[in-house]
């Protein structure tokens, strides 16, 4: 049975990773096309796995900072449900590429501190969604998936009128608290079902999805 809070594992590169992802109930699937990352899947390799996900399971396509014609040549391959912008996109590319593609758009915003809040509202206004996410460590390569987590007090309490992910370093021990606090309705992870970079584990994926509220 799939957990009241919506959860989306990120970065799967397996048919059995997915398969587990989805019988645990996952609300989301996250294919990674940032060639740097240990996560990544070729675009062949995320179809394969995108037409075995079922019906009620969206996909979604992570990219950093891609231009249109990178963008084409992935939506000619993979069929996706939503684009995850986990780059430094302005606002105005979130329009623009939610206008081109006609997909939701969810847009990733880092926190440290207070300071990183106005981000969210800006975001806010032109994205489907928000992923809240913890910013990466000064001197990390990857713009995420660091396995970090962020204050969540900065966010408890916080209302915003679209609907919003919490990611950052979440686990099977701190999910349920990290919800209780922040009040989030949807999840997101990706290095905490993992036992290596870019190794997802089956077993951790649904211990994970159990441990969910
Ligand atoms: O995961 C990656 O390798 C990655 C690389 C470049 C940009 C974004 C990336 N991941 C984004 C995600 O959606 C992660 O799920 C999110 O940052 C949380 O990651 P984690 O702290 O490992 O759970």
């Amino acid at each position: 049975m799939r957990p009241t809070v919506r959860t989306k594992i990120c970065g799967l590169k397996t048919p059995q990773t997915v398969a587990a992802a989805v019988s645990a109930g996952a609300a989301y699937v996250g294919f990674n096309f940032v060639p740097k990352s240990p996560r990544y899947a070729a675009p062949e390799l995320a179809r394969t796995l995108a037409l075995d996900v079922p019906e009620g399971v969206a996909k979604v396509g992570l990219v950093v900072d891609q231009d249109d014609a990178a963008l084409d040549a992935l939506l000619e391959v993979v069929p996706l449900d939503f684009l995850q912008l986990h780059g430094s996109e302005a606002p105005e590319r979130v329009s623009e590429v939610r206008a081109r593609y006609g997909l939701p758009v969810i847009k990733a915003v880092g926190l440290r501190d207070a300071e990183d809040l106005p981000a969210i509202a800006a975001f806010e206004a032109v994205a489907d969604q928000v992923l809240v996410d913890a910013k990466p460590p000064r001197g990390a390569t990857l713009e995420g998936g660091n396995g970090v987590t962020f204050d969540w007090r900065l966010i408890a309490g916080r209302k915003w009128s679209k609907p919003w992910m919490l990611a950052g370093g979440l686990t099977v021990e701190n999910v349920a608290q990290a919800v209780s606090l922040t009040g989030a309705r949807q999840v997101d992870l990706s290095s905490g079902v993992e036992t290596a970079p870019g190794v997802k584990d089956a077993a951790l994926i649904r211990a994970f999805l159990a441990a969910v509220p």
